[in-house]
């Protein structure tokens, strides 16, 4: 058995041996065919090629004498000559808030009333006054009952109304307003005024154009209650004088 053992390891083979790299310098640079790798990298030449090159007809058209062969010139403050810089206009160098001295014919009047700083970004917002309206009752609904053919107005023919005769007409199922001479039955109409009904009931039987055009006068009444219009207002006649 140990004989057997003894031969197998003296029968592993040896590992090959280790060559042995050695540098040499290149015996000769003359020789053109030979490609030479230098081992060390302080022998490179990294500074790039000049540009424009130095025999460039570019370089030799240059102006400057200082930069016919050198890199370009970087200006300095004291080499540089620059253009001086441009007037302020007098609008520019104006205080907020304070009118503009100057009698120059060119510079805008100022006043404090139109370009004094606002004291606050915040912008006031008047709060709504629109109420909450019942299912079915949105402009677009209205529209569609105007249109729909249905009789609104309760009359037979356009009538000339005066003051005494609108006033018998201010409860709330059956209110007649005039706006802007014109006398209209709003009793279909009052549910769906996005006011409310109750700001409708100010104006029940009397001339409302005051106060619809304090509230709303970009509302276009006239088309919206176009199919609502009982008649005209006139002036209350003379008593007969007898
Ligand atoms: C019968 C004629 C009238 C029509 C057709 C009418 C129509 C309207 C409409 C379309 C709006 C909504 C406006 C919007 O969206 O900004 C509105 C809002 C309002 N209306 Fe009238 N209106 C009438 C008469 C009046 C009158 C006589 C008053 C006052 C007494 C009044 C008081 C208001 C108010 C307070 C609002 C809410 C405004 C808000 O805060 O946004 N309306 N009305």
């Amino acid at each position: 058995m140990a004989s057997y053992l003894r031969s197998w390891f003296t029968s592993v083979p040896a590992a090959p041996p280790v060559p042995n790299i050695e540098e040499h310098e290149p015996e000769s640079d003359d020789d053109a065919d030979t490609i030479t790798i230098k081992a060390d990298d302080d022998d490179y030449d990294d500074t790039p090629p000049a540009f424009p090159a130095l025999n460039s007809a570019q370089r030799a058209a240059t102006s400057f004498p200082s930069q016919s062969n050198g890199p370009p010139r970087i200006l300095s403050d004291k080499a540089a000559v620059l253009m001086p810089p441009p007037p302020v206009p007098v609008l520019a160098r104006r205080i907020p808030g304070v009118p503009a001295t100057t009698s120059s014919s060119l510079s805008i009047p100022l006043t404090p009333n139109t370009l004094t700083l606002p004291t606050s970004t915040t912008k006031r917002v008047k709060a709504s006054k629109k109420v909450q309206l019942a299912p079915g009752h949105g402009a677009l609904d209205w529209a569609n009952l105007k249109n729909s053919g249905k009789d609104l107005r309760g009359v037979d023919t356009l009538m000339r109304i005066p003051p005494s005769v609108l006033k018998r007409h201010n409860k709330r199922d059956d209110i007649w307003m005039a706006l802007y001479g014109k006398v209209y039955n709003v009793t279909a109409y009052m549910p769906y005024h996005p006011g409310g009904e109750k700001e409708l009931m100010r104006v029940a039987g009397r001339d409302g154009t005051k106060l619809f055009a304090a509230t709303h006068g970009w509302v276009n009444a006239e088309f919206m209650l176009d199919n609502c219009m009982v008649g005209f207002m006139v002036p209350e006649p003379e008593p007969d004088s007898d």
